[in-house]
């Protein structure tokens, strides 16, 4: 049995999730997939940041309700967050990276996983700004030491669609995909057609842990676009940047707006899509559609996510599952480390007997 020892880098929610996974599922993928996750080092803005090479007890962290500057009062820690050192120093295999995602320059994040993977550590993330700013460095990093940078939950939460596309339909020649990548905004629009006026179904978002720390990114389409260059990058091998994305979000869209598309058999939805033009480049595109009924985003509500992949030998191949979430997210980090385990990381981490 292998036991990975994980460094936490940034703890609300997705981080406090997964804590939450470990504390309860621990035994069972002992069992079932082969190892189990001790969390030795943890490092929040808020909260600060704490070492502890034996490991922490996940009940405890989950349980205890700290205060600004609290892993100051744990052995080991401190009121500050030394991302660099808890990075770079504290006895880890792999470090998970759930801080905020930086639209612009994808900063402090990419420092992050560029800290770890240089300190021979496998990162795993759900942070898009590292991933749509700096894969390729980050990759690069990687495979020199020896170590993984995995991603899944960057795009759909834990629905699996870059493995999925990647490994599970390589060879059916992708020619482009469109798709429905923002659970805040979705669930924004399904509660507007309810009858409640856009900031209050914001709110509920952010309560229900889909929004980002600053929701503009998610109703102003800034979120979507960095998921169309993840997506774009990786399974068309595009070379794209944010800005060569057009961008509209959802803000502009009224009560008014929802009830004329409902009375027209429509509905609003934020449609992501890159194509791959006859010359080979791709074009990426963000903006709010009106789409009939009969559409099969139409039907795809709150905070699911759904992505129609335009493939050459198949058609469109649609997947579809949970964009957004605490729990559905933390799944997408255990995805992740199950790769790296599959993958026969399993040397680096410690043999129990
Ligand atoms: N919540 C969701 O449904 C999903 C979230 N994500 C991404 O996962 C990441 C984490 O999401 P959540 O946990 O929901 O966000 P959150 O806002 O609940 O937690 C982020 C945590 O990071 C900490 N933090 C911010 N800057 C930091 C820094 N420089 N150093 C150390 N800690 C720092 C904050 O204090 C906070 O506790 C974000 O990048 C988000 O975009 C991706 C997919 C879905
Ligand atoms: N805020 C994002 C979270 C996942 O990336 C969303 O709502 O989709």
């Amino acid at each position: 049995m292998t036991i990975y020892n994980i460094a936490l880098i940034g703890f609300g929610g997705v981080n406090r999730a997964l804590t939450e996974l470990i504390a309860a599922k621990n035994q069972l993928w002992e069992r079932d997939l082969g190892f189990r996750l001790n969390i030795v080092a943890v490092s929040d803005l808020y909260l600060g940041s704490v070492i502890s090479p034996n490991g922490l007890d996940a009940k405890t962290l989950v349980d205890a309700k700290f205060e600004k500057g609290g892993f100051g009062q744990l052995s080991g820690g401190s009121a500050e967050a030394d991302n660099e050192t808890i990075i770079k120093t504290a006895p880890a295999d792999i470090v998970v990276e759930a801080t905020y995602t930086n639209p612009k320059d994808g900063e402090p994040a990419v420092s992050h996983c560029r800290w770890a993977l240089e300190t021979g550590k496998h990162v795993v993330t759900t942070n898009k700004g590292p991933v749509a700013i700096a894969a390729p460095a980050l990759k690069a990093f990687a495979k020199t030491n020896g170590v993984r940078f995995e991603y899944e939950g960057a795009v759909m939460s834990g629905t699996p669609v870059i493995r999925m596309a990647e490994r599970t339909l390589a060879g059916a020649e992708l020619k482009g995909f469109e798709g429905i990548l923002n659970g805040t905004s979705n669930f924004v629009l399904g509660r507007m057609e309810s009858g409640l006026d856009f900031a209050s179904a914001v709110k509920e978002a952010q309560k229900l842990g889909y929004a980002e720390a600053d929701p503009t990114a998610d109703v102003e389409g800034f979120d979507v676009r960095l998921k169309v260059v993840i997506l774009a990058n990786e399974l068309l091998g595009a070379n794209l940047k944010p800005e060569d994305i057009s961008c509209k979000g959802v803000s502009g869209l009224s009560l008014s707006d929802i009830e004329e598309a409902a009375k027209a058999n429509s509905r609003w939805k934020l449609i992501g899509a890159a194509v791959r033009n006859d010359d080979g480049s791709v074009t990426g595109s963000v903006s709010p559609k009106r789409l009939g009924l009969d559409h099969p985003l139409a039907g795809v509500n709150g905070a699911t996510n759904a992505v129609s992949l335009d493939t050459e030998l198949l058609g469109a191949v649609t997947i579809t599952g949970p964009g957004a979430g605490r729990i559905e997210t933390a799944y997408a980090l255990l995805s992740d480390i199950v790769a790296i385990h599959s993958a026969g990381a399993s040397s680096t981490a410690k043999e129990a007997a």
